[in-house]
């Protein structure tokens, strides 16, 4: 008997069997017009090549076969699916003519993804494997095109949707999935996916790599982690006309609308999995901080642009200041220009004026001390107390008129006026603007007072970066640092020196920062754990290294590095009375653990890829 004829007969109802009978002998006797009885729900249907209909579900079908929230809200017809998908065939053969190293990192990123809906365990083991190798295909830069193009890239959907037409029913949803324990959940609403924008739904992408680097360089368990879009709509005009766009096709909702959603998401994801952490990726900065505020002391949540960002950035400066061949202790003697006043630049500069504050000796005095050793450059040039309409975020960063005025600038002066003009230690770019760093920059970066200015060139995807290595190198001098979001390679300096090329991403930070705060049970992440986070990531460096310009660790050794992040969160943790203990480890347990011990609890709960030995049970 074939399966399908034993679902049938095991159907609840002879009378129903009867009545469809009729019905259709009444109606039509079309095949496909037969209704189809499944045993099946939630993601046992979609993963079932006999019965998924992908993105074509129904609204009611989806209610009927828990599949709400598992699938992009947009429903397609059968033509649009096969539009998209032949549209997708065709860009292929566009690529090939047009830019072959996008053809490249796709395929391959097609290749893994389909590994991973094949075999998780080989999918990590792949990655951890080949981490160097595959993670600029997972994450930055292929992500930021996976997510450009997910519309025609999507086949199996993974993670979870809620949309703003879900109100009132996310409760409900959130127990289609179908893990009992959820560890991690990276969330986005796509408004600022790397430097690429407003991407709407397709910014799923971006919560599917970050977690990958979970499971790979954290040893989350890859059946614990869940990423999750809220599509609350776009303001992406282009995403709007197209047809095969797979998210709702309204514009964004904003204000009290906009919060409701994200309350109501929050609110159901804690009520299933009271213990999960909850990590927000790439939303723009208008809402960044705020829900940043509005959640940090009510649940266990960070900002990864924010906060994660800070802390790379804070360690890679203070790097700089090594390869100086000064003490980390002259921190606050830099000038620091940063260009971008966004979620990440406000992030970084809150956190460096802290850790200069804390130098100076940690008062009031030293926090506006502090404060003058940077200028901050945005869209509408140099920020001063003058700026109308300025943004409080940006506010406190705002510089004196009479004081810029002495240094020959002046409300909205150019980057390359400021740089010119401050001869800055450091030129700090997290703008999206790929090339802002440009010729006449660099060479006003020459004039710096530095023995060994640092460039970092922190945006993303590789054409956001503010400048390539070679262009930093070549223009600046050989003695330069160099950073940047996105990998490089390093640099032949032709006479035998290499010019090394950093990559200065909170990948370094936010898998340790999770995996702390899962193992101390910390109900928070506190503002002294990130700190904890951004010193061990500091000190992770040898001497040796960073005179050489060598500030970051490579990241063939991400695994090693998350365990002694996580460690340091977890003591810091430990420290602050936060730490509850998780699992068998209870709070009393973990605070008798000594430096050592705490990395070995670490190391003996991170997942490996291992295939285990598996048995038949009925339930
Ligand atoms: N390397 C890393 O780990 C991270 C990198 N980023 C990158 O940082 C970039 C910015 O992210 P957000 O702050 O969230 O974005 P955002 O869009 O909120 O901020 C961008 C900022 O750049 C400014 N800007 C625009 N044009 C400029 C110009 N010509 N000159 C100077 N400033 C200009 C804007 O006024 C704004 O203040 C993105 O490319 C993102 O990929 C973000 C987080 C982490
Ligand atoms: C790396 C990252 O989080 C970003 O570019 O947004
Ligand atoms: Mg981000």
């Amino acid at each position: 008997m074939s399966n399908f004829s034993r679902q049938i007969r095991s159907s609840s109802s002879m009378f129903r069997c009867l009545h469809y009978r009729l019905l259709y002998r009444s109606f039509t006797t079309i095949e496909g017009h037969r209704p189809t009885i499944v045993h099946k729900q939630g993601l046992d249907i979609l993963h079932d090549p006999w019965f998924n209909k992908g993105t074509a579900f129904s609204m009611t079908e989806r209610d009927r076969l828990e599949l709400r929230g598992l699938l992009p809200p947009n429903v397609m017809s059968n033509e649009q699916q096969i539009e998209r998908f032949m549209t997708d065939l065709k860009r292929l053969e566009v690529n090939a003519r047009d830019g072959p190293s996008d053809t490249n990192s796709l395929a391959k990123w097609r290749i893994l993804n389909r590994l991973h809906d094949r075999n998780e365990t080989m999918y990590y083991k792949v990655l951890i494997a080949k981490i160097e190798e595959y993670a600029p295909i997972v994450y930055t830069p292929t992500v930021g095109l996976v997510c450009q193009k997910y519309s025609g890239l999507f086949r199996r959907p993974r993670g979870m949707y809620f949309s703003a037409a879900d109100r009132g029913e996310m409760m409900s949803m959130v127990y289609n999935w179908p893990a009992e324990q959820v560890d991690m959940i990276v969330v986005t609403d796509g408004s600022r996916i790397l430097g690429l924008g407003d991407l709407g739904v397709q910014g799923i992408g971006i919560a599917i790599g970050k977690l990958d680097l979970y499971v790979a360089a954290a040893g989350i368990n890859p059946q614990r982690v869940l990423p999750i879009m809220i599509d609350v709509g776009t303001n992406n005009e282009a995403l709007l006309k197209d047809p095969l766009y797979l998210g709702l096709q309204q514009h964004r909702l904003d204000g009290d609308e906009y919060i409701a959603v994200i309350d109501e998401f929050m609110e159901a994801v804690f009520t299933r999995w009271p213990h999960v952490i909850v990590q927000f990726e790439d939303f723009q900065s208008k809402w960044a901080f705020k829900l940043l505020q509005r959640y940090r002391n009510s649940y266990r949540m960070f900002n990864d642009d924010v906060q994660g960002t800070a802390g790379v950035a804070i360690a890679g400066l203070l790097g700089a200041v090594r390869a100086q061949g000064k003490p980390m202790i002259d921190f606050p003697k830099q000038k620091i220009v940063v260009a971008g006043a966004g979620s990440a630049g406000i992030g970084v500069l809150n956190a460096a004026r802290k850790t200069m504050a804390r130098m100076l000796g940690n008062n009031d005095l030293a926090y506006e001390s502090a404060g003058s050793q940077f200028w901050v450059v945005d869209a509408n040039g140099l920020i001063t107390e003058e700026r109308e309409n300025i943004d409080d975020d940006a506010k406190p960063f705002a510089r004196k008129t009479k004081e810029i005025g002495r240094q020959g600038l002046k409300e909205g002066a150019s980057l390359v006026e400021v740089v010119r003009e401050v001869k800055p230690d450091v030129l700090l770019g997290l703008s999206a603007v790929g090339g802002l760093f440009s010729k006449e920059v660099l060479e006003a970066l020459k004039g710096s007072t530095s023995t060994r200015p640092a460039i970092f060139a922190m945006s993303n995807p590789t054409t956001s970066a503010e400048c390539t290595p070679e262009e930093a190198f070549s223009i600046v001098g050989e003695n330069v640092v160099f950073a940047s979001g996105s990998p490089f390679p390093d640099v032949d300096l032709g006479n035998g020196h290499i010019g090394h090329c950093n990559q200065g991403n909170n990948m370094y930070l936010f898998p340790g920062i999770g995996l702390g705060t899962l193992l101390s049970g910390s109900r928070v992440v506190s503002d002294g754990m990130l700190q904890a986070a951004a010193e061990c990531l500091a000190g992770y460096m040898t001497e040796e290294e960073v005179v050489k310009g060598i500030i970051y660790p490579s990241i063939s050794s991400i695994r090693d590095i998350t365990k002694q992040v996580a460690a340091a969160v977890i003591s810091e943790a430990i420290e602050e009375d936060l730490a509850e203990g998780y699992r068998e480890m209870d709070a009393r347990e973990l605070r008798k653990l000594n430096k050592d011990e705490i990395i070995s609890y670490v190391e003996d709960n991170m997942w490996s890829p291992e295939y285990p030995t598996l048995i038949y049970k009925k339930d």
